[in-house]
């Protein structure tokens, strides 16, 4: 449960309440055989309903869409309403797409009117902290139209070129200045019509939203991210990320 006695800068209550698209409906190939990703356990806890407190934690968000695994909404919506989660956090249950863009769109497309603010972001990044998500929705309230946590990277980038056969050594042929690059997580925050136009007009594959409105030729800034927020991917990460939620009840006292 978040600490609902915790101030919240984004909790301005004359600012449009925010809403949340949680894509949650895909099969988390990457971790390994097992139930789908945002269904798998962290701490007894399963990983979705990590997600939904994450963002329910920012007084400022009103409702979150949770976008399922289309043969599965009934199930996500019974595990939700067997976890408690902030009364004052409406939450919603869709089936998803075949793809990350197409989940989004559909949550998407069950939001109701008045939220002028929306967020997207990953069941995959469950343990985003709620000053990350704040910040997004600030510079969203800012005037941004499109807003993503992002962090410098710690290790050196190279471009490739594809290897001339399957396991061989793949070319390199640039290093791009690393103090220009960032690692970009979730929540992403946009203006409701931008994000809704975008996902109207830009097709192709993008790997995130902000992508498609850099598409429109709509400014994106970068807000900074938090390690914590990183995606549960492979399976180490599920090791990592129940570490982190570990290491927070031991600074919480329990
Ligand atoms: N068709 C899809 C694919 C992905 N997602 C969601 O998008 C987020 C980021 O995607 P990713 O980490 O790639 O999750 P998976 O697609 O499940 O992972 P994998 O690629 O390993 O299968 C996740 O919360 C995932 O549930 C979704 O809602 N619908
Ligand atoms: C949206 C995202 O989390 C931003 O870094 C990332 O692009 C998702 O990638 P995935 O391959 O769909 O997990």
């Amino acid at each position: 449960m978040s600490d609902d006695s915790r101030p919240s800068p984004a909790a301005d209550p004359q600012a449009s309440p925010v809403a949340a698209v949680i894509p949650a409906a895909g099969r988390g190939v990457r971790l390994g055989p097992g139930a789908p990703k945002a269904l798998r356990s962290l701490n007894g806890t399963p990983m979705l309903v990590h997600a939904v407190r994450a963002l329910a934690a920012s007084r400022a968000v009103s409702l979150v869409v949770v976008v399922a695994p289309s043969d599965g909404a009934g199930e996500v919506k019974s595990m939700l309403d067997a976890h408690a989660l902030p009364e004052r956090t409406d939450v919603l249950v869709v089936p998803g797409g075949g793809t990350r863009q197409e989940s989004v769109r559909l949550g998407l497309e069950a939001l109701p009117p008045g939220h002028d603010v929306v967020l997207v972001h990953d069941a995959a990044r469950p343990l985003v902290p709620v000053d990350t998500v704040d910040a997004v929705i600030e510079a969203v309230r800012g005037g941004a139209a499109a807003v993503v946590p992002a962090l410098p990277l710690a290790d050196t980038v190279k471009q490739v070129e594809p290897a001339g056969a399957p396991g061989a050594p793949e070319p390199v042929v640039a290093t791009p200045d690393r103090s220009r690059l960032r690692a970009v997580q979730t929540p992403q925050g946009f203006d409701r019509a931008t994000l809704v136009r975008a996902h109207k007009t830009v097709t192709g594959d993008v790997t995130d939203d902000a992508s498609m409105v850099e598409q429109l030729g709509e400014r994106v800034v970068a807000v900074p991210g938090h390690e914590e927020a990183f995606k549960v991917t492979r399976p180490l990460d599920l090791v990592l990320a129940e570490a982190v939620l570990a290491r927070r009840r031991l600074n919480d006292g329990f």
